[in-house]
């Protein structure tokens, strides 16, 4: 499949409307991710070898905002355990429709189930794994300790929760310093300062970003024993939670 460049902020848009997982998004998303989120490919091929050692016999493994199936085809890759299927979890149903084909053009023998629905409303049970790679962030931020705490009812014993986002920073220096790494990095990508910034501002009441110490401590609240930050790069950030 070839790769669309995203240049959907790249005109003066005359009114600025909130982000939203369309069509036009779909088209470019595998471009504008990997070009604003750094350590992205990073992130899916661990997120992969993470899945192998923590997937359970006979149980399953969740990608809630599963967009075009990134992490689902990873861990589909990585899993060795037996009997284990994939829930992916999406409610863009422009994104599903185009991951059901990339999900059907992949040859791998673990089952995968492609659900349109709100994560919020996802039954989580006798799961191993279970991923957000950078969902939590569009979540009502009033839904999300309730969100977290299904999940951590529907894991196993043993049984993992991977959460991704991207961050913000109590201390204003902190703040500074990694937004300005962040559009460094976004720079030189070849976006520019007119697109960096209309991006920012349909972002700014869909995204959310929350401080690590407040998803540790939703983590703990829900129930879960340790988490460890495993991968952080500038204003990006993995946690692992375990049961
Ligand atoms: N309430 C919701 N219910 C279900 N899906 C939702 C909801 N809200 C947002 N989404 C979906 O969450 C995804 C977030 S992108 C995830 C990247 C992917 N994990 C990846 O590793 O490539 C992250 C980003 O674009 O920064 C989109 O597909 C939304 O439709
Ligand atoms: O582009 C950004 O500034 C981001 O924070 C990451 C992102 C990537 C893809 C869709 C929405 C947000």
């Amino acid at each position: 499949m070839i790769k669309k460049a995203d240049n959907i902020f790249a005109s003066p848009l005359e009114q600025m409307v909130d982000f939203r997982f369309d069509e036009r998004v779909v088209d470019v998303f595998p471009d504008m991710i990997q070009r604003s989120v750094p350590g992205y490919g990073t992130l899916i091929s661990n997120i992969g070898i993470l899945t192998a050692r923590y997937a359970q016999e006979n149980s399953s493994c969740y990608d809630l905002g599963s967009s075009l199936g990134a992490v689902t085809l990873s861990m589909r890759q990585r899993i060795k355990a037996e009997g284990c299927q994939i829930i992916a979890v999406d409610n863009s149903a422009a994104m599903i429709e185009r991951a059901k084909k990339i999900i059907a053009a992949d040859n791998n023998r673990v089952p995968v189930e492609l659900r349109c629905e709100d994560i919020n409303q996802t039954l989580i049970e006798n799961a191993s794994v279970v991923v957000m790679n950078f969902t939590l962030q569009f979540i009502a931020p009033a839904l999300r300790d309730e969100l977290i705490r299904q999940i951590y009812q529907g894991l196993k014993p043993g049984g993992v929760f991977i959460l991704s986002e991207k961050l913000t920073f109590d201390s204003d220096e902190q703040q500074t310093f990694f937004t300005e790494a962040h559009h460094d990095f976004k720079r030189a990508n070849g976006y520019s300062d007119l697109e960096i910034s209309q991006k920012r501002s349909a972002l700014e009441n869909v995204l959310i970003p929350e401080t690590l110490s407040t998803h540790q401590h939703r983590l703990s609240q829900a129930g879960f024993s340790r988490s460890e930050c495993w991968f952080q790069c500038f204003n990006f950030a993995s946690l692992i939670a375990f049961k």
